[in-house]
């Protein structure tokens, strides 16, 4: 019934991470719930993907990888390099729909950051957001670096018409300096809203049942948990 779509300021963010938490609480809720990687990249025909450690984490086993290329590449180098087609955003998107219709939330989980090449002619996740006119969740990083990442994606999806569903923190560290402490209100700023959450380094190797409870503290009720932006200051002794 629902589409989200979560990218990244980049590759490695902790994308997997917030798919696996917005899947555990949809989970938890009872909503039928399915969890679509279009492209994986950089693993072999019998390593796990992506879908994997949102299964482990998330207990939702309802995932679909509709392409795997093996080089550790963007998914239209990793398909020219392996000689294979690239994926198609009107086949992925026509697959996502269908799913769409027998799931209360579907979540797609891109590879890499926004504007990363699904083929040749330039097709990227932001296209087949558009295309499903899903809002887009951006995880973030917590550190230096992470304002000007950010603000690129964000500009980048507005340039495109697209819908933000919110911007996550995929790793927040148990021990943040200024930068992580300091980056809090300025990624709200950019984002002209509250965080959407924040889950802490570490949670993508919890068990299920403390992944489901880290889940719940760290995403926002609009996600389906608990984080409330000013308790969330006040554990980190940020100023309000
Ligand atoms: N909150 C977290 N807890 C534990 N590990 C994390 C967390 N966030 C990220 N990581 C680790 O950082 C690495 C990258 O995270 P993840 O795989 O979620 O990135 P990604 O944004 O999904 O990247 P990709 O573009 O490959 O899909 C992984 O090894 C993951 O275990
Ligand atoms: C292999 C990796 N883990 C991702 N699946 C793909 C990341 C592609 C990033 C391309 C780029 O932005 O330069
Ligand atoms: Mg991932």
């Amino acid at each position: 019934m629902s589409i989200l779509v979560v990218t990244g300021t980049d590759t490695g963010v902790g994308k997997t991470v917030v798919t696996a938490a917005v899947a555990s609480l949809a989970r938890e809720r009872g909503s039928s719930v399915a969890v679509v990687k279009p492209a994986q990249t950089g693993v072999s025909d019998t390593d796990p993907g992506d879908v994997d450690d949102v299964i482990r984490l998330s207990g939702v086993r309802t995932t679909f990888e509709l392409a795997r290329y093996p080089a550790a590449l963007s998914p239209a180098a990793a398909a020219r390099l392996a000689g294979l087609p690239p994926i198609s955003v009107a086949g992925a998107a026509a697959r996502i729909e269908e799913l769409a219709s027998s799931h209360r939330l579907v979540i797609v989980e891109g590879a890499g950051g926004l504007l990363v090449r699904f083929d040749e002619e330039g097709a990227t996740l932001a296209d087949l957001a558009r295309t499903l006119s899903a809002p887009l969740l951006l995880v973030a990083r917590a550190g230096l670096g992470t304002l000007n990442h950010t603000a690129l994606t964000l500009e980048a999806m507005a340039h495109r018409g697209l819908e933000p569903a919110g911007v996550v923190i995929g790793s927040w560290p148990a021990e943040p300096g200024l930068a992580e402490r300091s980056n809090v209100a300025d990624l709200e700023m950019l984002a002209a809203r509250p965080l959407a959450g924040a889950l802490p380094a570490g949670a993508g190797l919890l068990e299920r049942d403390a992944f489901t409870r880290v889940a719940r503290a760290g995403l926002g009720p609009a996600l389906g948990g608990g984080f409330d932006p000013a308790s969330f200051r006040a554990t980190l002794r940020l100023s309000p």
